[in-house]
């Protein structure tokens, strides 16, 4: 299953089945009064459209002969009045159909968009954040004209064929028998090109997402880019691309209009030969007027025909689309809640860990056998090599991931057995990238607690030391910022995204390099304000600067997912271990001496 990739194409999981078809109605039902509505107007719509040829029918046939002008004049009356009628319908049409498939396509999008909101860091974590993009956006978009127009239309036109096949019986069977020689054509064709068709929208959507995730991942590393010139190697790979998109594209059009150009050509085809038995058969039950109503009914015939035709195209397609929307809608969350899950009580702040393992993957080991005692109040600093599992420890205690052997309890109880939100509200966690969201500062801080009152956005601040330049700004707390915080240094993102995680009030906090871009002055002045904050607080704090760290109440030093020393900054030094030869290579050269 190699999603990661931009070049690599997503494989379905699922083989497309109609219950999908079956499940989109869901979506539709609520609308099925304006839809009937709408079906209603249409085949009054269509009732006067078809009129048209019978009008005439009778105009030749009965009106010229007996040179009524009176009766002529009606005729046309009824022929305008009837397009008039039409016209009116359809524009009721037009309206519905926007109002319908736009409210279809929100519900979906609004579905879509809450999953995503369930489902796991590891669902994120194996996917190109393009192609997630693209499903919500552009695939569900491709289902509007579907979902509306398309359904209405094909009960017009089922309903249109009915009235035309009527009208033709009625003015001549032996021709009507002749017309419907073209369908077992037809349904060659349409088999034939069904299959190419769906494979080709396949490839097709599989490019689209392909692209979609190259831009997007480009966008997001634009800075890299320029900094390394690596433009004229990413545009190679951009042509690349694109060109993989265009040609599909170019196929799946091929493809998809083989079908029209076969239904033109099966209707001219039908009409040639209503001519040739129509002419012959004059003055033999067949009159003139019937004759030019008769090759007018098969025009209007083979119109909702190549509809249906065209219909039956768009199923196809968004069946490529469907699928992957529902594949994602179907994707279940790596950490659910548990059916019986109890909410977690107000804690006090133990945290336990009882041999825990852990891999990302199904074959990787990450973390190996971790026991870990953190009494309520503790700080517990977590130091080690890069990717010796640090953070993996502390995404656990929030079941960002489960673990696969083992227990972690909380004031014990298994946070296995606990309800998600009740387990997180009580954790303040500041993870290793500090996401800032478009908006105001004070609103990028209120971010976990929406309850709390602008003072208290500015006292976790102050105690963040991130008043100061905070004030500073133009517009101080009410400054706009932009998504991942471009405006900010990275260490004014940290010190925003510190506040953030202490205005939630946590009883356990997780600091994840929380201070690594924050300068020294600032970083001793948190120092002081610190210890008052983490004070009732269990805190899980990984720092790769020890000065930070010293004064926890325990360190455990991490190597390749296991713990190997534990101990108080005084006894580890002590044990000139692990935690000593780290605190000597920190050690400035004067200082080593
Ligand atoms: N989302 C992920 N999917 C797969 N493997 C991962 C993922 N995150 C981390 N790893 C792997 O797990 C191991 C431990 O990573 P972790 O981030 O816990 O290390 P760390 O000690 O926090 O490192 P650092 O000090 O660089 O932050 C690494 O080998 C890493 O490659």
């Amino acid at each position: 299953m190699a999603r990661n990739t931009f070049d690599v194409d997503e494989e379905l999981e699922t083989p497309f089945n109609l219950k999908h078809l079956k499940r989109l109605t869901v979506y539709v039902r609520p609308y099925k009064k304006k839809m009937m509505l709408t079906v209603l107007i249409m085949l009054i719509a269509s009732g006067a459209n078809l009129i048209g040829p019978f009008i005439i029918k009778h105009a030749i046939d009965q009106e010229i002969p007996d040179k009524s002008i009176s009766g002529l004049m009606l005729l046309s009356g009824i022929f305008l009045a009837a397009l008039v009628l039409s016209g009116i319908c359809m524009k009721w049409r037009i309206r519905m159909m926007a109002e319908i498939g736009q409210s279809i396509i929100q519900n979906i999008r609004k579905d879509l968009f809450s999953h995503l909101q369930s489902l796991s860091f590891s669902f994120y974590d194996s996917r190109p954040h393009g192609k997630i993009l693209v499903r919500v956006v552009n695939y569900v978009n491709s289902l509007s004209d579907l979902l509306s127009n398309g359904l209405i239309q094909l009960i017009t036109d089922l309903f249109s064929l009915a009235v035309i096949f009527g009208f033709m019986l009625a003015i001549d069977v032996k021709l009507t028998l002749l017309t419907m020689g073209g369908f077992p054509v037809l349904a060659t064709v349409i088999f034939f090109i069904k299959t190419a068709q769906r494979k080709a929208w396949q490839t097709l959507s599989n490019k689209q997402s392909n692209m979609n995730a190259y831009i997007h991942e480009s966008i997001s590393g634009m800075k890299v880019t320029q900094a390394f010139t690596r433009e004229q190697e990413n545009k190679r790979i951009f042509h690349r691309v694109s060109t993989g998109y265009k040609q599909s594209w170019l196929k799946a059009m091929y493809v998809q209009f083989l079908l029209w150009p076969s239904i033109e050509n099966i209707s001219v085809l039908t009409v040639s030969v209503i001519y040739v038995f129509g002419i012959a058969w004059i003055g033999h039950g067949v009159t003139v007027g019937a004759l030019i109503a008769f090759i007018g009914y098969i025009w209007m015939f083979w119109t909702p025909l190549a509809n249906i035709g065209n219909f039956y195209n768009a199923i196809i397609n968004a069946m490529a689309y469907l699928e992957r929307i529902f594949e994602m809608m179907d994707e279940q969350p790596a950490v659910k809640d548990n059916p019986d899950g109890k909410v977690l009580k107000t804690i006090k702040g133990k945290v336990e860990f009882e041999s825990v393992d852990f891999g990302y993957g199904e074959k990787e080991q990450v973390l190996k056998n971790i026991q870990l005692k953190a009494e309520p109040g503790e700080t517990i600093a977590l130091v080690g090599a890069t990717g010796s599992g640090k953070t993996t420890i502390v995404s656990l205690i929030s079941r960002f991931y489960d673990c696969t052997q083992g227990k972690i309890k909380i004031d014990g109880t298994d946070i296995q057995g606990v309800t998600l939100p009740s387990l997180r509200k009580q954790m303040g966690v500041m993870l290793q990238d500090p996401f800032i969201f478009s908006g105001t500062i004070m609103e990028n801080i209120r971010y976990g607690r929406l309850d709390a009152t602008d003072e208290e956005v500015i006292e976790a601040a102050r105690a963040v030391q991130a008043h100061e330049f905070i004030s500073g700004l133009q517009h101080g707390y009410y400054t706009e910022v932009n998504e991942r915080g471009t405006r900010l240094s990275t260490g004014q993102r940290q010190l925003i995204s510190f506040a953030r995680a202490l205005l939630a009030d946590p009883k356990i906090l997780i600091l994840d390099e929380a201070t690594s871009s924050i300068d020294t002055e600032t970083e001793l002045a948190l120092q002081k304000g610190l210890e008052r904050l983490l004070a009732g607080r269990t805190s899980f704090v990984i720092a790769h600067r020890l000065s930070t760290i010293q004064n926890a109440d325990r360190i455990l030093y991490i190597d390749d997912g296991r713990i190997v020393e534990e101990g108080t900054h005084e006894e580890l030094i002590e044990k000139k271990g692990w935690y000593w030869k780290l605190c000597n290579a920190q050690r400035l050269p004067s200082e080593a001496g």
